[in-house]
């Protein structure tokens, strides 16, 4: 099947936006590629441009070694699927599938053939003679990517095939079409920004924000090691919790990484030590997920950061714990760039302001709690990143059981799994070498 290299591409609009930043990108025979970020992170475009839909301002796309820059999309062995498919109203849901058939000049016998191979694959061989008005939306997807399929494609280009759907059938749908593609064996980038989309689908994640891509690995390394904060912050639920440190090197014993009134020490054996030693005296970002914190007695010894509760939330399953330790949060704005927020910072009425005026567009007028810090002259603080910086005290995602025997304003100490930490610089890079 089809393989994709796409090399140094940049599209720049006749606007001026820059919607794809200098991405190279290598999809494999018969890979399942999820091209993954938010709304506006140029996934589309990079998907158009792979369909010849979209010409790239600069840079190479090549289909099984061959530059296609100028081949006309008829000619790429492409099939597209998008959001809003649009199926032919007058036409039976066969006729539909059959479509690209006709119109390649298959007969009738062998079209027929095809077709009910097809249906019969995507469970919709019993509706075939209806119209698209007299099926579900999720039987309408399924025809839709019948018509995809029934060319034999080399190459699958899904864009959020299954935004439409409710969660229910998005769920069931996302097994039957990787399931389906994997069987088929065809190569297929899938546009999603929904991470466990991304996650339970694919083969690999590329990660994208702002047109350039930040991530490629698979679903395990991407969660697991991410590579920039970026990455880290945007993936998983509840958000990685991303403090911020202060490193102190105390040669031949520990490096000691202080969040503010409490400290944690990375063994000097650790591997990762010399590469967090080298920002001795500087600040540096520690990622911990909530999969990384247990809650333990409160003179439990070891690697224990103690602190209290602020609120709980309640998901059935678990029940989530946010914990005020005295550190300072970075928070990564998925829109802009990374933010830091400190003790004594804004209300939630503030964040939440700032999450209206992102769904609005409008702004929101600030509450007068909010105090807006000057970035830091330091080479390795994320408040380096261009933009506003707010303040709030960090508060610890901690997994508890569903319904547990604290509450708001207990105190509560939890071990911390020392060898599940990232480290991050100033950038957002990641810090420690040799880590995938
Ligand atoms: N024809 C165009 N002219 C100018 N800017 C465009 C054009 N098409 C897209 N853009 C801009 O390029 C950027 C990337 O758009 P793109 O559609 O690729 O993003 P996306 O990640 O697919 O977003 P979504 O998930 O919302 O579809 C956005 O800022 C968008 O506004």
């Amino acid at each position: 099947m089809t393989t994709v290299a796409l090399k140094d591409v940049t599209k720049v609009f006749p606007d001026g936006t820059v919607a794809v930043d200098n991405v190279s990108l290598d999809v494999n025979d018969g890979e399942f590629m999820v091209l993954l970020g938010p709304s506006g992170c140029g996934k589309s475009t990079v998907l158009r441009m792979v369909a010849g839909l979209e010409d790239p301002s600069s840079g190479a796309i090549m289909l099984d070694g061959a530059l296609v820059n100028d081949v006309p999309p008829r000619d790429r062995r492409i099939a597209m699927v998008f959001q809003d498919f649009a199926l032919y109203p007058h036409m039976t849901v066969g006729d539909n599938i059959a479509f690209p058939l006709r119109l390649s000049g298959v007969e009738p016998g062998p079209r027929g053939a095809r077709v009910a191979d097809v249906a019969g694959a995507l469970g919709i061989g019993d509706v075939l003679a209806r119209k698209p008005s007299q099926l579900s939306g999720g039987q309408r997807q399924r025809v839709a990517m019948g018509r995809a399929i029934v060319r034999r494609p080399g190459l699958f280009l899904m864009d959020e095939p299954l935004s439409n759907l409710d969660s229910g059938l998005r769920a069931e749908l996302r097994a039957e079409i990787s399931g389906l593609v994997r069987e088929l064996g065809v190569s297929t980038i899938y546009v999603t920004h929904d991470q466990a989309e991304a996650l339970t689908m694919a083969d690999r994640v590329a990660i994208m924000r702002k047109g350039v891509l930040q991530d490629v690995g698979t679903p395990t390394q991407v969660y697991g090691r991410p590579a920039t904060l970026y990455v880290a912050a945007f993936l998983g639920s509840p958000r990685m919790n991303l403090l911020e440190a202060s490193v102190y090197v105390h040669l031949d014993r520990y490096v000691a990484l202080n969040l503010g009134e409490q400290s944690l020490y990375l063994p000097w054996d650790d591997i990762r030590t010399r590469a967090v030693a080298h920002y001795h005296g500087e600040r540096i970002v520690v990622g911990m997920r909530a999969e990384a914190l247990t809650p333990v007695a409160p003179d439990a010894p070891g690697d224990v950061l103690r602190g209290r509760i602020r609120y709980l939330e309640h998901h059935g399953h678990e029940s989530l714990a946010f914990l005020d330790i005295g550190a300072t949060a970075i928070v990564v704005d998925e829109l802009g760039g990374p933010v830091t927020e400190q003790p004594g910072g804004p209300s939630r009425l503030r964040r939440l302001g700032n999450v209206m005026q992102r769904l609005t567009g409008r702004a929101v007028e600030a509450p007068p709690d909010a105090e807006v810090v000057r970035p830091s002259a330091s080479r390795t603080s994320v408040l380096n990143d261009p933009g506003r910086h707010h303040r709030r005290p960090a508060e610890l995602a901690v997994r508890l059981a569903p319904y547990p025997a604290v509450a708001a304003g207990h105190p509560l100490a939890i071990s911390v799994r020392m060898d599940a930490l990232h480290f991050f610089d100033g950038r957002g890079d990641r810090i420690d070498v040799g880590w995938r």
